[in-house]
């Protein structure tokens, strides 16, 4: 601990100049957060109407976030997922909870075939998609030497390629239409390290460079009626990362769906929960490496990472 605040203080008392720029960005930001509040609330848009399909929808964040759409108003919410069971029971669950027509589709999204096949399905069925929620996740984790190479791959296959799929099905429809929003849900594993899940970050550190570079390049191409927002959440209380159990700034799933909703109704590209996170992501380019590595030991999450990847 004592190692740590020495390096911390000789880190920033060695540059002064560090800490005014330090101070200057992070006014910068809290301006500019203030001003985009305030213009972003007059330009709220509506989810009313709106056909939503959503990835991962038969349990945990993407259950929360079918719910949630059929509250604010959308039409149609169709809800993907590999366990029929459990999708059935969300979808009786949302027809239950108010007007949205509700359908399932059992579809693996790490099958690029199975992924156009289903997408050709929903079109059929239900037409154009106007807000895509590409939610599914899977985390297998463990450190590099213990993991298979064939969880890898799939972890890549799930939480970065399918957003390629999907996205690229839906968006000729979107952009021919003048109207569409894709979602992603990344995590704050994509903007920071975390020991023992190194698949899965890299997976959600290409996820939100997908998402930026899909915003920088609608943009540059005019259409700027499709918006791109990138959730990062941090640790949720869902069955993914259950073994967690001492985070100090953990989410419910119900959280991330409302706010997520939030973010499409006022565009934003990036959303960053919960909002402290900005502070870790901010701390990690300006303080030496060592500083999240205690904060981690501090907290217990090295011991949960290291209990994780045990039971890997
Ligand atoms: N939990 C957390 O701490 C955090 C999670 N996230 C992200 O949020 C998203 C949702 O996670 P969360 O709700 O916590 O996780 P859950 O494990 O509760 O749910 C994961 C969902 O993804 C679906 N899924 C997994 N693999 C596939 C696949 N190959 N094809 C189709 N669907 C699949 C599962 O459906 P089925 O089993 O029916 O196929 C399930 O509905 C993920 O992208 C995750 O990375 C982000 C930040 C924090
Ligand atoms: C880095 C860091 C922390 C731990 C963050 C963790 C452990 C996040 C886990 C996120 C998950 C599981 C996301 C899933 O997608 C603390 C202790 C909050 C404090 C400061 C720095």
């Amino acid at each position: 601990m004592a190692h740590f605040f020495t390096r911390v203080l000789k880190a920033l008392c060695g540059s002064p100049l560090r800490i005014l720029l330090l101070f200057f960005v992070v006014l910068f930001r809290s301006c500019q957060a203030v001003c985009l509040r305030v213009l972003r609330a007059e330009r709220r848009k509506s989810v009313s109407g709106e056909t939503v399909l959503i990835t991962g929808a038969s349990r945990g964040i993407g259950r929360c976030l079918a719910l949630e759409f059929a509250k604010h108003g959308a039409s149609t919410i169709v809800l993907w997922g590999r366990d029929e069971e459990k999708l059935s029971s969300v979808q009786k669950e949302v027809e239950e909870s108010g007007k949205a027509r509700c359908h399932f589709y059992r579809c693996d999204v790490g099958d690029r075939e199975q992924v156009y096949r289903t997408i050709r399905k929903v079109q059929e069925d239900v037409g154009a998609i106007t807000i895509l929620v590409n939610n599914a996740g899977v985390v297998h984790g463990g450190t590099l030497l213990e993991m298979k190479d064939d969880n890898i791959e799939d972890t890549f296959r799930v939480n970065t390629l399918s957003h390629f799929w999907t996205t690229k099905s839906v968006l000729p429809s979107m952009l021919a239409n003048g109207r569409g929003h894709v979602v992603g849900i990344a995590s704050t594993l994509g903007l920071f390290p975390l020991p023992g899940v190194s698949d899965y970050v890299a997976s959600k550190f290409s996820v939100v460079g997908f998402y930026e570079s899909l915003a920088a390049e609608l943009r540059e191409q005019g259409h700027r009626d499709v918006s791109v927002t990138c959730m990062c959440p941090g640790h949720t209380t869902t069955d993914m990362f259950k073994d967690l159990t001492t985070q100090p700034f953990s989410l419910t799933p119900q959280q991330v769906a409302e706010q997520t909703i939030e973010a499409v109704k006022t565009n934003q590209r990036r959303v960053i929960l919960p909002r402290i996170m900005h502070l870790t992501w901010t701390l990690n380019s300006w303080l030496p490496g060592s500083w999240m590595r205690n904060a981690l030991y501090v907290t217990g999450a090295m011991k949960d990472m290291e209990n994780f990847c045990a039971k890997r």
